[in-house]
């Protein structure tokens, strides 16, 4: 058994010391016929919420009306659910009340894909009453049972259809696809948090183009934030190789440039993303407007807007462009250790010695002087060298020698 189930054995040891059944269950399994690095591992088990947090000392209830306690063991956090069926539905949502039951096979039918209903117990057989496994072999995304169903109980499950597209390059089920067209307007239900952690992953994956199409194909996009009037853009953009944008800012920020958003904040925060992040995409677009052409950076530029948010917007220019990408991440890596300092704050001298040498109160004055000498240091005429600096002043005839 590999390392990260190994780790988990002792829980489910416990339960069936105490007459319990309990097993590996949902992603990890998938994960680990996929052979693909193992996930958060989660475990399900017929013992009730409460028996549960009376088996191990160390447990979180972080939702035990819907089944689910965390149990920390060795350190590490651990989901542990009651066998459940989710017997009502509100407004497509998940569940607004779940029934425990006894049994795993129903447990494993009210899963979504046939690839995550698969359970593995303690010796590592494999419990697959719906042909996970096989699906796997074909690559193929598959609700089940009925995918109207599996969709009307949360309607995520579309969203995460294509997800899984994107992370794994399977092919949609017909008739899952079919039922994804026919049901996308559920997706309006969804809330925008949930519908961009699975948009997120989609993004992630090396198949990440083909789950764009799919998008479109299947008219989820309607529903997704501000996408609604970007059909021939998402098209446009599952063209080109996702693959080389290796952050969160540059791939949000290579959606907006190739869908040429308006707003990229006003765009980003409908999606609900981080300030920071926001932040982030601004700077890069913005580069991509100053500095017209990647052969435009100058040492100055390149201090002024700092390593990262420079390599950010030359691999938006470079995968929109279809240019190496990895040649102008080189460049602009010579370009910045050429650089003698690489931030403010590597200058040799502060406002107060600028302050001292002049003999005058502080004032915006300080500031321009500071990036008058920054400039110097960038360009090699004076070296980043407190006495250096001070010569060249008085050189420059900006100060006088007697100040000193
Ligand atoms: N809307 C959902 C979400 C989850 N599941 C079930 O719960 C398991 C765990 O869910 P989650 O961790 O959210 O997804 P994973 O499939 O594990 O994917 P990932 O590897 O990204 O965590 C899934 O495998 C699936 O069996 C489900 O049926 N319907
Ligand atoms: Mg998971």
């Amino acid at each position: 058994m590999k390392e990260p189930f190994q780790k988990a054995l002792g829980i489910i040891q416990t339960l069936q010391q105490h007459g319990y059944e309990a097993y590996f269950v949902g992603g990890a399994v998938r994960d680990l016929l996929l052979n693909r690095e193992i996930g958060d591992i989660d475990i399900a088990t017929s013992a009730l919420p409460d028996e549960v947090m009376q088996l191990f000392p160390k447990t979180i209830d972080i939702g035990s009306q819907h089944g689910t306690v965390v149990v920390v063991h060795n350190g590490i956090s651990y989901e542990v659910t009651t066998f459940r069926t989710e017997s009502e539905y509100e407004d497509y949502r998940r569940p607004g009340a779940v029934t425990f039951v006894r049994s795993l096979y129903e447990d494993l039918q009210r899963r979504d894909f046939t690839m995550n209903a698969i359970a593995m117990d303690a010796e590592g057989k494999l419990i697959d009453p719906f042909g996970g496994q096989e699906a796997i072999a074909n690559r193929i995304i598959c609700t089940v049972g009925d995918p109207k169903a599996r969709f009307s109980e949360d309607a995520l499950r579309m969203m995460r259809a294509i997800r899984f597209v994107g992370q794994l390059g399977f092919s949609l089920d017909e008739e899952t696809k079919q039922a994804i067209i026919e049901n996308a307007a559920l997706l309006a239900h969804i809330s925008v948090e949930r519908m961009t952690m699975e948009f997120e992953k989609l993004l992630e994956g090396p198949f990440a183009s083909r789950a764009l199409s799919l998008l479109v194909e299947t008219g989820l996009f309607l529903y997704l934030p501000m996408l609604r009037d970007k059909e021939n853009e998402l098209q446009a953009a599952a063209r080109y190789n996702w693959r080389l944008l290796d952050s969160r800012g540059q791939r949000w920020g290579f959606l907006c440039y190739i869908l040429c958003v308006d707003s990229a904040a006003d765009f980003l925060r409908a999606w609900k993303l981080p300030n920071r992040l926001i932040k982030e995409v601004e700077m890069a677009l913005r580069i991509l407007q100053t500095i017209p052409s990647s052969s435009d950076w100058t040492k100055e530029r390149l201090f002024e807007f700092g390593l990262e948010h420079a390599i950010a917007a030359e691999t938006i220019r470079s995968v929109a462009s279809g240019e190496n990408v990895e040649e102008h991440r080189k460049k602009l890596n010579e370009l910045f250790m050429s650089l003698p300092i690489k931030t403010k704050k590597e200058l040799a001298v502060s406002g107060n010695d600028i302050m001292k040498w002049f003999g005058k109160p502080g004032g915006p004055w300080v500031k321009e002087i500071l990036t008058l000498i920054e400039r110097a240091v960038i360009h090699g005429e004076v070296d980043n060298h407190k006495e250096r600096i001070h010569e060249w002043l008085i050189h420059r005839n900006l100060i006088r020698g007697e100040n000193c």
